[in-house]
This record gives structure tokens, C-alpha cells and sequence, in this order.
């Protein structure tokens, strides 16, 4: 049976919001924001490990106190100058442990509103594929293109259009081998859907599983994160 490795890119700076602290250990909720996502895909019993991919010089996972994470939390301190180059290295740490045929769930640290309930329906939809997948949202909104002078060119038609979210989840030796190949890739589906043959599946997300990229996402992530727990108490 292969196993649910979930990957958790952290190893970012946050330049888009500018605190004077990487976006992931901004606090929210009265937690580090990572620590929100680490939480929940531990909370999975079919995930069998949670990394977490820190910046080699990452200096704030050690200020705080993690011995009441489960055990199946860990960190890797093998961040890259991207994203992708994070997730490549984090596998290359793994690689003694993970076979080519398990699966590697890549969930950002910067969305840490991911619900327990949707990990599982995303697990339910994509663990039996042969390709993998990712959660992702239609557009909702009409889309324009802008001139250099913000003004529109054009309305472009919104059939079909999705927006990617994560987690996004492939077998190991797939993904390994497109983000090789890709090694620029802003997602692994990208990466993924360069070779041949590969079309991942997508599975509908949930607006609340936002990223948290600009200082108003911030209020938002928190105030989701803090009337759940409101309504959970
Ligand atoms: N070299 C990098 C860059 C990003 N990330 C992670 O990838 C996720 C999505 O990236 P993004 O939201 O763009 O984060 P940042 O790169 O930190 O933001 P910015 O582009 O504003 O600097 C984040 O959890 C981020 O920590 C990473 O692990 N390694
Ligand atoms: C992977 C991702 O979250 C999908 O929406 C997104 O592409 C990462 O954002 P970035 O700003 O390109 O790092």
C-alpha cells in the first residue's frame, strides 16, 4: 500500500507582505500560520508523515515550542531559491524513505485554512487516480486583460478556467521527474501536466482555503481561523 508523504513548502520570505518575519510564522489565530496546516494534515490518519520545508538559515522554528505536535510532524531545513526547487530538495532528503510509487502531497504553508474534512474528501477523489491531482476553484469573476497603461485590452471567456490551490498530490517518482524537468513550475500540476499524457485531475477546493499572499489576506485567514474555532468550542 503506498504511503501519504504531505509536503509543506515554508521555506518562502513573504516579500508581497512585507513583515518583518517570513509570512508562515506570522501569527494567526494566536499560532504561527504554519502551524495551522501542519496541524490539520497531521490530523489525517492516512497521511503518514507532515514535512515541513524551512529555508536552510531559518532562524524562527526553533523560537517556538512544537513537542505537542504529533510525532508524524518533522522539519527539513533544504529550502530552495523557489518552490519548486524547495519541494525538489525536501524529496531528495526523503528519498532513503519514500518509494517512487507513494504518494507526495504538496500543501502550502501559506494556506492555513485547509479543512480536515476537505483533506480527506481530496484524498478520497485523487488516492485511486493514475495521474494525481489538486484542488482548484472555477473563476467566478469576469477576466479581463490589462494594457501597460491599466486599461483593459480584452474580456477573456472564463470556460473552463480554474484556479489552482493546494494540497496538490502525485506519486513520487512522477513528480520527481517533472519538476526536473520543470524546474521553474509555480505548482507541481504544472510541472506534472508538461509530460506526456498527464492531465490531473481537479477536484473542487473551497474559497475559505485561501492563500495568504497580500497583509489583507491576513484579517481574512484569521477570521475564518477564529470562527471555526469559535464554533467548535
Ligand atoms: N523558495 C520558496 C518560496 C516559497 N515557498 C513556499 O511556497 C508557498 C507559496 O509561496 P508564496 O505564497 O509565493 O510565498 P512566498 O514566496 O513566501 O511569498 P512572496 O512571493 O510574497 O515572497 C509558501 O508557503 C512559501 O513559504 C518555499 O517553500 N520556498
Ligand atoms: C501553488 C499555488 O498555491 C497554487 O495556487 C501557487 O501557485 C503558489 O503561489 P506563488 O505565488 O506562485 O508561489
Amino acid at each position: 500500500m503506498p504511503k501519504i508523504f504531505a509536503l509543506v513548502p515554508a521555506a518562502g520570505q513573504g516579500t508581497r507582505i512585507g513583515d518583518a518575519v517570513p509570512k508562515q510564522y506570522i501569527p494567526l489565530a494566536g499560532k504561527p500560520m504554519m502551524f495551522h496546516a501542519l496541524e490539520t494534515l497531521a490530523s489525517v490518519s492516512r497521511i503518514h508523515a507532515v514535512i515541513a520545508i524551512l529555508a536552510p538559515l531559518d532562524r524562527h522554528w526553533g523560537e517556538y515550542d512544537w513537542s505537542e505536535f504529533p510525532e508524524k510532524i518533522e522539519a527539513v531545513f533544504s529550502g530552495g531559491k523557489n518552490r519548486a526547487e524547495s519541494v525538489t530538495n525536501a524529496l531528495a532528503h526523503l528519498d532513503a524513505r519514500i518509494a517512487k510509487d507513494d504518494w507526495v502531497l504538496v500543501h502550502d504553508a501559506a494556506r492555513p485554512c485547509i479543512t480536515k474534512s476537505l483533506l480527506e474528501q481530496f484524498l478520497d477523489e485523487v488516492e485511486n487516480d493514475p495521474v494525481g491531482g489538486l484542488l482548484a476553484m472555477p473563476l467566478a469573476d469576469t477576466l479581463k486583460r490589462a494594457e501597460e497603461t491599466l486599461r483593459v485590452a480584452e474580456t477573456i471567456p472564463r470556460d473552463g478556467l480554474w484556479r489552482a490551490q493546494t494540497p496538490q498530490m502525485f506519486r513520487c517518482g512522477l513528480l520527481r521527474r517533472s519538476l526536473a524537468q520543470r524546474p521553474e513550475s509555480t505548482d507541481e500540476s504544472s510541472a506534472v501536466e508538461q509530460m506526456l499524457g498527464n492531465a490531473p485531475k481537479l477536484v473542487q477546493g473551497d474559497n475559505t482555503n485561501l492563500k495568504v499572499t497580500f497583509a489583507e489576506d491576513l484579517e481574512l485567514a484569521e477570521m475564518i481561523l477564529l470562527r471555526r474555532q469559535m464554533v467548535e468550542a
